[in-house]
């Protein structure tokens, strides 16, 4: 028999686009309700109930009810996109190129959490850099980041898109999250390995999809004062031999003008870049993925070929 996936919001944005990578494999049973029904809770707890995994594609409230319906039940594991589970520590972060461990983690895994868009970013960079002892974990972080509109769900694509709405923004760019307190600080701060939260400076741009994310470094604060060289090759080795997350080449990174935050769309690709003069004492680390790719349904996606061992 071929294992039933239910994703539970198969009809908002990041369920959509998990429904259309999973559009034609023949080794996966996906198990649906319409549209209509997508509130009907007593279906909903039908189909959960009754998935081999269920991808949860909720806003954070839903996902602990979808969860709560699910108590009791010891076959249906879950991957949760939502913030909801994040830095819990029962259940297991679902960014596979974390450590080497945690792809084996995943795959036993019968509750995973979905990173978040912007944190998938910044632990990709923060991470090998604590890990290898370059990075004191009471640094004074900044993340940086300009998001793709999709980022926002449904709401923020209509406020976008529909010019006769009352809530229209017209804007081509704009900053938000600015009590610096948004719901991904919490998880940045717990998988960065940071004793400090970082500060988070979030924006939007008038495009649907893509992202970059940029945590600039003073390079004499950090352990040793390594050169630009030696923070890349601690990224280039952590990295290794790994397809899905990628470290450009220094002498890439050197002579590029710019970054276009879209150059990633509709894959779950990462790329990681040190931006900077050899010498110069400062450093500038981007992340650049696709923000419903690698940041939401490429990477639940990715963690539902693990747990199921495709
Ligand atoms: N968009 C992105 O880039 C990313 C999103 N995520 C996370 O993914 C989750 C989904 O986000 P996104 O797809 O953007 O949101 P959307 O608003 O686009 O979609 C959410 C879907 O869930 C449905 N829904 C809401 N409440 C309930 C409920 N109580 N019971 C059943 N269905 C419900 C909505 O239905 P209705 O139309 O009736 O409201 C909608 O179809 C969120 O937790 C978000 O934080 C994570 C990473 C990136
Ligand atoms: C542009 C935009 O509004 N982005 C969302 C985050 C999108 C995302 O990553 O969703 P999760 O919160 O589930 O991780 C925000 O800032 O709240």
């Amino acid at each position: 028999m071929k294992p039933k996936i239910f994703i539970d919001g198969e009809h908002g944005t990041t369920g959509l686009q998990i429904r259309q990578r999973l559009a034609g494999r023949q080794d996966i049973e996906v198990i649906s309700i319409p549209e209509a029904e997508r509130r009907n809770a007593n279906l909903r707890e039908e189909m959960l109930g009754s998935a081999d995994i269920a991808i949860l594609c909720l806003p954070d409230d839903a996902s602990r009810e979808a969860v709560a319906m699910l108590e009791g039940n010891p076959t249906t594991r879950v991957i949760d996109t939502s913030t909801a589970h994040r830095t819990d520590p029962t259940w297991i972060y679902g960014f596979a190129e974390l450590e080497p461990s945690q792809r084996g983690l995943i795959a036993g895994a019968h509750r995973v959490s979905n990173p978040g868009c912007y944190p998938t970013g910044a632990i990709a960079l923060l991470r090998p850099l604590r890990l290898a002892g370059l990075l004191p974990a009471d640094y004074p972080i900044s993340v940086n980041a300009v998001s793709g509109y999709t980022g926002g769900g449904k709401q923020l694509i209509a406020q976008m898109e529909n010019e006769a709405a009352a809530d229209h923004i017209a804007a081509p760019h704009f900053l938000y999250g600015l009590t610096l307190t948004h719901k991904h600080v919490p998880e940045m701060k717990q998988h960065g390995l940071l004793d400090r939260a970082p500060i988070f400076a979030p924006s939007v741009g008038r495009f649907a999809q893509g992202m970059i994310v940029q945590v600039p470094l003073h390079l004499d604060l950090l352990e040793g004062a390594p050169s630009l060289t030696k923070i890349h090759a601690a990224l280039a080795a952590h990295y290794a031999g790994q397809d899905v997350v990628e470290v450009m080449p220094l002498a890439d990174s050197s002579t590029r003008a710019r970054v276009d935050p879209t150059e990633l769309n509709d894959t779950n690709r990462m790329r990681l870049y040190v931006f900077g003069t050899e010498g110069n004492g400062q450093v500038n680390l981007v992340a650049q993925l696709d923000n419903l790719g690698k940041g939401a349904s490429g990477a639940a996606v990715q963690n539902m070929d693990l747990m199921l061992g495709a």
